[in-house]
Formats: C-alpha cells, sequence, structure tokens
C-alpha cells in the first residue's frame, strides 16, 4: 500500500487526501486546531455529482509538524504559494530516500521551488481543476468537476492508479508546463470572483465581471506569446476565443457557454475563501506573476496590475470586498 503525506492539509489536500485514505496509508500534516478536528470527527466530503464520502477517524493520521511526513513514498505539497519554501525547509529533514513530492497548487513557480529546496527528490507538477471549499468543521465540497493533471512518468502514473482507485478523476500529461500556464489563465478569475464577493456562477453570469476576466486573459495571452509558451487548452475551446465569448452580452454568453454556469450554486475561488479568513491572498502568483511576465518581455499588463493593486487592497482592508461588476470593470480600464 503506497505511504502518502499531504503537507498543508486544507481544502484541497483534506479533499484528496480523505479520499487516498480509502487505499493508501495517509498522514495529513495541518495546522493543529484543523487536526485536531480531524481526529475527532474524522473528513466528510461532499460533491453534487458524487456519493458524499464519510472518513472515520482513525481512517487516516494526522500530524501538526514535518515529522508526518516521514514514512512517504509521495508527499502532497497542498500549501498557498507563499508557503512553499518554507513547507520545503520543514520537509527536508524528514523525507525518505526516494520520496516524491508533488505539488497540487495553483501558480507557475511551487515545483520550481520545490527542486531547487529538495535536491536528490523527484518533484512532479500536479494541478486541481476544481474548487474545494471548507464547509464546515472537517466538511469540505467540491463544486465543480474535472480530472487531477500530473506529470507522466513511472511516480506519477503510480499515484494517478491511486487517486483514481480512490474515485477521483486523474491523468498524467506530458504537457505540464503547458497545463500551469493554461490554470493560470483559469486563475485570473480567481481575483474577479473574489472582489465580486459572489458564488462562481453569478459572478460569470454578469458581463461586466466576465470583461474583466477578459481583458486580464487577454494580457496575459499576450505575455504568453511573448514568452514563447502555448497555454494548453483546459477550456471547451482556444483561449482568444473563449475570451471573446467572455464579452458577449448576457444572453450570448448564455446560449453558447451554458456549461461554464453548469456550476454548483456555492462554489467560489479559493481567494474568496482568503478574504473570508483575513489571510493573505495567492495574487502575486497569479495576475502578478502576468505582470512580472510582461515586465521581463518589455510589455505591459495593465489589467492586472490593477487588478494585483485592489487585491493588496483588499487585503489591507480586512473586510472581505463586494465590488458591483461596472465599477470594477471601471477600475481596471480607466487609468
Ligand atoms: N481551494 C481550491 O478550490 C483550490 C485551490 N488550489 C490551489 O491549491 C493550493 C492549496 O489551496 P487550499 O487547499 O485552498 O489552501 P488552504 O489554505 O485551504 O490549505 C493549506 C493549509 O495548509 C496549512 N499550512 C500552511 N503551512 C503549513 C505548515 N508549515 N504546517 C502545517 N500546515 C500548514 C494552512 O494553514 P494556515 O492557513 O494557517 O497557513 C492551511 O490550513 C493553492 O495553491 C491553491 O491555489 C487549486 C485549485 C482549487
Ligand atoms: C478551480 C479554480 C479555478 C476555481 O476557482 C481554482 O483553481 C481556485 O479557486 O483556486
Amino acid at each position: 500500500m503506497l505511504n502518502v503525506a499531504v503537507f498543508g492539509a486544507g481544502s484541497v489536500g483534506c479533499y484528496v487526501g480523505g479520499h487516498l485514505a480509502g487505499v493508501c496509508d495517509v498522514t495529513l500534516v495541518g495546522r493543529a486546531a484543523a487536526m485536531e478536528t480531524v481526529r475527532e470527527r474524522g473528513l466528510t466530503l461532499t460533491a453534487s455529482d458524487a456519493d458524499e464520502l464519510r472518513v472515520k477517524p482513525g481512517a487516516l493520521r494526522t500530524a501538526s509538524d514535518a515529522t508526518g511526513v516521514r514514512d512517504a513514498d509521495y508527499v502532497l505539497v497542498t500549501v498557498k504559494s507563499a508557503a512553499t519554501r518554507e513547507a520545503a525547509e520543514a520537509i527536508r529533514p524528514h523525507l525518505r530516500d526516494g520520496a516524491v513530492i508533488v505539488s497540487f497548487q495553483n501558480g507557475l513557480r511551487n515545483p520550481g521551488i520545490l527542486r531547487e529546496a529538495l535536491p536528490g527528490h523527484e518533484v512532479l507538477t500536479g494541478m486541481v481543476p476544481y474548487n474545494v471549499l471548507g464547509v464546515g468543521p472537517g466538511t469540505y465540497h467540491r463544486g465543480v468537476g474535472g480530472a487531477l493533471m500530473l506529470d507522466e512518468g513511472a511516480a506519477g502514473a503510480r499515484l494517478a492508479g491511486a487517486l483514481r482507485d480512490a474515485g477521483l478523476e486523474a491523468e498524467t500529461r506530458a504537457d505540464m508546463r503547458e497545463v500551469q500556464y493554461g490554470k493560470l489563465l483559469l486563475n485570473l478569475n480567481n481575483a474577479v470572483n473574489a472582489l465580486s464577493g459572489l458564488p462562481l456562477r453569478e459572478q460569470l453570469a454578469q458581463r461586466a465581471y466576465r470583461r474583466c476576466l477578459a481583458q486580464c486573459q487577454e494580457e496575459a495571452l499576450a505575455v504568453f506569446r511573448a514568452a514563447g509558451v502555448e497555454p494548453a487548452h483546459l477550456g471547451p475551446a482556444a483561449p482568444d476565443l473563449i475570451i471573446d465569448v467572455l464579452r458577449l452580452p448576457d444572453d450570448d454568453y448564455r446560449q453558447l457557454a451554458a456549461a461554464s454556469l453548469d456550476i454548483d450554486a456555492t462554489a467560489r475561488s479559493s481567494m474568496w475563501e482568503d478574504f473570508q479568513r483575513g489571510r493573505p491572498t495567492e495574487i502575486d502568483t497569479l495576475q502578478g506573476e502576468i505582470v512580472a511576465l510582461a515586465a521581463a518581455h518589455g510589455l505591459e499588463a495593465p489589467a492586472n496590475a490593477r487588478m494585483t493593486a485592489l487585491v493588496h487592497e483588499a487585503e489591507r482592508a480586512g473586510e472581505p470586498p463586494s465590488w458591483p461588476g461596472p465599477e470594477l470593470l471601471a477600475a481596471l480600464t480607466q487609468g
């Protein structure tokens, strides 16, 4: 049986780790209070397209420090991007020889940070396509579907097999770098969603918010072209076609892109949850990454820069924001 540790057991970590507990020997490593809850109640994992999964207390181990990774064949890293380097430093002394590290995080740089800090260990790039929200003590809800993705090769194939055995969709891919860029394009909606304060379905149904996203994605695509990167197509069509569709009036959008609105009514971006909890967001690794890439190629990405600034302002304000769409669009498009 594979031994798997999850380092940073929050929304993604508990959802994936909780499923794996049915087929692997799992240790969740997370904050003491969160792990206490798992020890007392176990986990309840829900989704509108799947049966509820109850993971009994005792079906997995918990730890609140990095010693919890010491027996692991695989360590799934699921901390927020700003915590990746610290996570790598914490686990390094405790890893067994041959332990494989998997970054199931958003952003472009986490696998590189892990590789640099953990020489001698294979590091796989992973991608989580769906949103998972903590909705109660020990209870996590997945709002949309999709397959987890990770690097191809023997280590990736073995973990993907375990994930599938655990009832999760999972596939290995040869183009995970392009997948990361494709996912970054989608994650540019995290800030729009978080600033709107609305569930994803309501936010995406409103043209002004979609135009904010389209503006950020258009700049990102120009920057990717300059960088020589072709993002993987993770949506129903090529990214530039999706941008045109995002800009359509609401009725046309609803007809053409019905599937994009077929989302659980409660689903929100992970950045929305950060605002609710008063935590720093990942904006610097999302829109901030586009701004940095643009600068590196002598370009500008003004909408992404303004979005980054607005999110930082909202972090400082300490109150979950609720920007109306037209005002957010005006703030992005007017100097
Ligand atoms: N949630 C989602 O829907 C999705 C998230 N993602 C990505 O997945 C990654 C994880 O996101 P998510 O699961 O939402 O994040 P969470 O914040 O819910 O989970 C991370 C957990 O790790 C804890 N943690 C951080 N550092 C340590 C440490 N040194 N020791 C123990 N625990 C630690 C955090 O505690 P604390 O908060 O106290 O630091 C937090 O509880 C991110 O990159 C995100 O962008 C991708 C797709 C969807
Ligand atoms: C799945 C998605 C795109 C949902 O918004 C996400 O990655 C996130 O919330 O961080």
